[in-house]
């Protein structure tokens, strides 16, 4: 394993911190923690990078235990929010500053930042001054300049969150070729759940101090562990209904249950997997009256206010709803839904 992190735990005076955290992050994952603000991402991250002495635990990074060391020791490095480059020093010196350090010679510290430079598209931008650069451009003198060190880790805390929408999707999308040409183990901090999905290879989602789920962003999505998951990632209704043995009933609904449940639960329902008809009667069908249809695109998200259950959101395609307006009275069929105890919602 590239990274183990072994019951870490750290409590702040005011009580607040993480607890139970065990993590296994194999050579060349990119690897996010993902949570609302104050769930305790960038106190695992920082523990990671030696900034913080947790009170408990162990991390191993190649095998070795890294717990005893300082930041400068530690195979790792860190990209921050605030990019962190010296205003004083151009991009060359921002960048060759810790290979003078490390006493490399100087012809190696010219090849290795104009390599840096390239992996990150800003060659030639060697004499400017940070103030002289973009937020972008800035972030990635920064990334260039922890690329350079080689480290076995490379933490990112937020490191897109001050840029505008359209920077951040190409930011992340140029991560992600770095992370292909270099094999680079990455652990990345946000609590942006689309930056989440789109740029991670496993996603460990964070509640309260501990982890919730750790998996692949489409298992997250398909497979939510628990009803907070089931709320913090993608879009999903919920409706109360009963477990059974094979069965989880919505009203006169009847669908699959995978789970060993029983009794009242939340049932959380993906807006893709409900389904909307011009049929009101039926077995397997919700009366429901609509009362929004937006046309996002090639599909639509259409509002219902169920007879029962309050609203429910389903997406459909533009040309099932070309005939829907407001006011309409619509049948609501649901293909699957995920149970999770009563509960849970406390939790959220
Ligand atoms: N130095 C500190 N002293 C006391 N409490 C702290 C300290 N640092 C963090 N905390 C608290 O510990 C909890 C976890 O903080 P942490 O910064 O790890 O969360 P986070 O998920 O990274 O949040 P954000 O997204 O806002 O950075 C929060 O409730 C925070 O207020």
């Amino acid at each position: 394993m590239q990274l183990s992190i072994r019951e870490l735990a750290k409590r702040y005076k005011t009580g607040d911190g993480v607890s139970g955290i065990n993590i296994e992050i194999e050579k060349g994952e990119l690897v996010t923690l993902l949570g609302p603000s104050g769930c305790g991402k960038t106190t695992v991250l920082r523990s990671i990078g030696g900034f913080l002495e947790p009170d408990s635990g162990d991390i191993l990074i190649e095998g070795q235990s890294v717990i005893q060391l300082p930041p400068e020791k530690r195979p790792t490095s860190m990209v921050f929010q605030s990019y962190n480059l010296w205003s004083h020093m151009s991009v060359y010196d921002n960048l060759a500053f810790g290979l003078k350090i490390r006493k490399m010679p100087k012809a190696e510290i010219r090849a290795a930042v104009d390599e840096a430079l390239k992996l990150v598209r800003l060659s030639g931008f060697e004499k400017k001054y940070p103030a002289e650069l973009s937020g972008g451009q800035q972030q990635r003198v920064a990334l260039a300049r922890s690329l350079l060190l080689k480290p076995a880790v490379l933490l990112l805390d937020e490191p897109f969150s001050a840029l505008d929408a359209k920077l951040r999707h190409e930011m992340r999308e140029e991560l992600r070729e770095i992370q292909m040409k270099t094999g680079l183990t990455m652990v990345f901090v946000t609590h942006d759940q689309e930056e989440a999905l789109s740029l991670s290879d496993r996603i460990i989602v964070m509640n309260h101090g501990r982890i919730e789920q750790i998996a692949k962003p489409q298992e997250i999505y398909d497979a939510p562990a628990s009803l907070y998951v089931a709320s913090f990632i993608g879009k999903m209704n919920f409706l109360e209904g009963v477990a059974e043995e094979g069965s989880i009933r919505i009203g006169k609904l009847r669908l699959p249950n995978d789970k060993d449940l029983r009794g009242r639960i939340t049932a959380a329902v993906r807006p893709e997997d409900v389904q909307l008809g011009e049929q009101i009667v039926g077995d397997n069908i919700l009366p429901g009256k609509i009362k929004q249809v937006m046309i996002l695109g090639h599909y639509a998200e259409v509002t219902v206010e169920l007879a029962e259950f309050g609203i429910i959101r389903a997406f459909q395609s533009k040309e099932v709803v070309q005939h829907m307006q407001s006011g309409q009275e619509v049948g609501v069929c649901i293909s699957k839904a995920a149970g999770f105890p009563v509960e849970q919602a406390k939790a959220i």
